[in-house]
């Protein structure tokens, strides 16, 4: 867990996953407790969640290599189901995942985004059946209409304005007029903090502002559920913190799930649930009671504490630091 800002977390391990979803022992708390597909899961966190929106049984993802024999098995037994203590992504949830290098992070993301298929078990995701025959138009409405993504690197168009790049999926979707989609655009900027950058090109804001401005974007459309891949991996640490902070409000203002992926352990203490990949499949599953926010001023030292430590560690022991 984090260890700056996250006094009032709660964790609880339910310890490693096996396949099977028998598990080993540690396991036995979650796992004992008899969930029929009707009756739903209440985990022990301090809030309610919604309706289940994200839920897979045995979803596996294998890539074959263009021109080759060689195939890589990506993911298997991906359950986010009642039947196991993995439960389904639901309204109102903020997960994050995290694991290893070339654990399956990225793999997971795009699938449950429908940015790719699976290949073997079942997803359904806001209640379509996503399989490999799954046609790319039905992905591509459902993505724009649904969901909201952002990127570690922004992928703002950098020839538009802040204004514009909020404006363009509703452009796309086509559904509401343009003074209403500026009037939301606006709106939405307003509310990442941002209601005097308006006109700025992406290359004019921060790091930190261009990240609010992707998220504002993302959140153009009213998504249900809204996909982070390393959001904060560019930025410096107060940018950290103010986008995370920002996240956490769009979670809990607006029941929005939100799905991240990270590298970072300290941020785990915003979550309601961490899912641990590695090797394809969960191997882990903390709960979360209470979200918590990480302060600048705490998170600063600590790092700056840690950082000291490792400089320390590395020199050579003839010379002694006072
Ligand atoms: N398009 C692809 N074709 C072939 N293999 C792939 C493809 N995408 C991912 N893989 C493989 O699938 C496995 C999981 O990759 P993935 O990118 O999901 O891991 P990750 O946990 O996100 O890693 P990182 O933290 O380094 O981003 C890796 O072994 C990777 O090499």
């Amino acid at each position: 867990m984090g260890k700056a800002g996250s006094k009032e977390a709660v964790e609880e391990e339910p310890g490693i996953l096996d396949s099977s979803g028998e598990g080993d022992s540690d396991l036995d708390d979650l796992d004992s407790v008899e969930v029929s597909q009707e009756a739903r899961y209440e985990p022990p966190i301090d809030k309610m969640l919604g309706e289940d929106l994200i839920t897979s049984k045995e979803m596996g993802k294998i890539f074959q290599l263009p021109g080759s024999a060689l195939r890589v098995k990506a993911l298997e037994h991906i359950n986010l189901n009642h039947a196991n203590s993995t439960y389904p992504v639901r309204a109102g949830e903020f997960v994050i995942v995290r694991g290893p290098s070339g654990g399956g992070k990225t793999t997971l993301l795009n699938l449950l985004g429908l940015l790719d298929r699976p290949n073997g078990g079942e997803l359904r995701v806001l209640g379509l059946d996503v399989h490999s025959e799954t046609n790319d138009r039905t992905l591509a409405s459902f993505r724009l209409e649904k969901i909201g993504y952002v990127f570690q690197t922004f992928n703002l168009m950098s020839a538009m304005s802040a204004v514009e790049n909020v404006e363009l999926p509703m452009m796309m979707l086509n559904k509401i007029k343009r003074k209403e989609r500026r009037r939301r655009a606006v709106e939405l900027l307003r509310r990442v903090g941002l209601e005097d950058r308006l006109e700025h090109l992406p290359s004019e804001l921060s790091g930190g502002e261009q990240q609010r401005v992707a998220i504002a974007r993302a959140l153009s459309n009213k998504p249900q559920i809204l996909l982070l891949d390393e959001p904060t991996g560019d930025l410096d640490v107060a940018a950290t913190v103010e986008i995370m902070n920002l996240l956490l409000e769009i979670n809990l203002e607006q029941q929005t799930a939100l799905v991240m992926v990270t590298h970072n352990p300290d941020l785990e203490a915003y979550a309601d649930r961490i899912l641990y990949v590695e090797d394809g499949t969960f191997t882990r599953q903390v709960l979360n009671k209470t979200q918590s926010r990480l302060s600048v001023a705490e998170y600063s030292s600590f790092l700056e504490h840690a950082e000291r430590t490792a400089v320390e560690r590395e020199l050579p022991s003839a010379v002694t630091v006072t």
